[in-house]
């Protein structure tokens, strides 16, 4: 569970998060809005790249904003961000063990490691170069780093973006086993609403850094203010 309490985010005169509370509990849960409705800043916020200048978060009752960003990392929050992050001159299986090497403890790193490639399905491709990767293996890849040693929480922005049909549909279904499997929550930020119809039970709408919506996805998105928040784009 995500608490969320007066947060607010100041750079300069913009507030791009401006007195936020939310509370998040679904196993996969959405964050929609429009562009520059500060979505990537509040997951800066939670993964500890941004300070806000007021405010709490709690992950399941942890106080996550006085921790550095690889306390929280130990403290099982991952993250993968827009543009992925494959180190082209690791293999797979190097990519993995970076993250691992943080997070199990001496002599666990390669069951882990082992553990997030099955989960994603990439086993058979564990010796090869990151810098070999099509755009789908290297989405799988920031999969598997994410769901390895623990996770509690994942944080996931734009995780499927230019994946063909069939690929945003394996990639979905896996992101859907992460609950029951790994017992962590999932926050997915996405433009693709299909997406987000899909496989959030729960969504929140942020517009102008302030909650525009919170609660069961359908109805989210039937919400009149939402969809004219998005001026017809669904
Ligand atoms: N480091 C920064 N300094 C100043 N302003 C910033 C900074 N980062 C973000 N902003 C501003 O904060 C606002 C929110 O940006 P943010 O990237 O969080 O939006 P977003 O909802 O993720 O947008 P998008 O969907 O386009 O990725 C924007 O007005 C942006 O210009």
């Amino acid at each position: 569970m995500i608490k969320i309490d007066n947060l607010i985010v100041q750079f300069g005169g913009v507030r791009p998060i401006n007195e936020l509370s939310a509370v998040l509990t679904a196993p996969v849960a959405g964050l929609i809005g429009p562009n520059g409705a500060g979505k990537t800043t509040l997951l800066n916020v939670l993964s500890g790249f941004v300070k806000p200048i007021q405010g709490s978060v709690l992950l399941d009752e942890r106080a996550l904003l006085p921790m550095t960003p690889l306390q929280r990392v130990r403290a099982g929050l991952r993250r993968s961000f827009q543009t992925e992050q494959v180190v082209e001159d690791l293999t797979v299986a190097g990519n993995i063990a970076a993250i691992a090497d943080h997070v199990v403890g001496t002599g666990h790193c390669s069951r882990a490691v082992d553990q997030a490639l099955a989960f994603v399905g990439l086993m058979s491709i564990a010796d090869r170069l990151g810098q070999s990767l099509n755009l789908f293996q290297r989405r799988l890849v920031e999969l598997a780093k994410c769901v390895t040693g623990e996770p509690k929480l994942i944080l996931l922005d734009e995780p499927a973006a230019g994946l063909t049909e069939e690929e945003g549909k394996a990639f979905r279904e896996l992101v859907l086993r992460i609950p029951s499997e790994f017992r962590a929550q999932v926050l997915i930020i996405d433009h693709d609403v299909d997406l987000i119809r899909s496989i959030c039970s729960e969504t929140m709408v942020l517009d102008y850094g302030k909650l525009l919506a919170l609660g069961a996805t359908h109805t989210v998105l039937a919400d009149p203010n939402v969809r004219r928040a998005y001026l017809g784009e669904f």
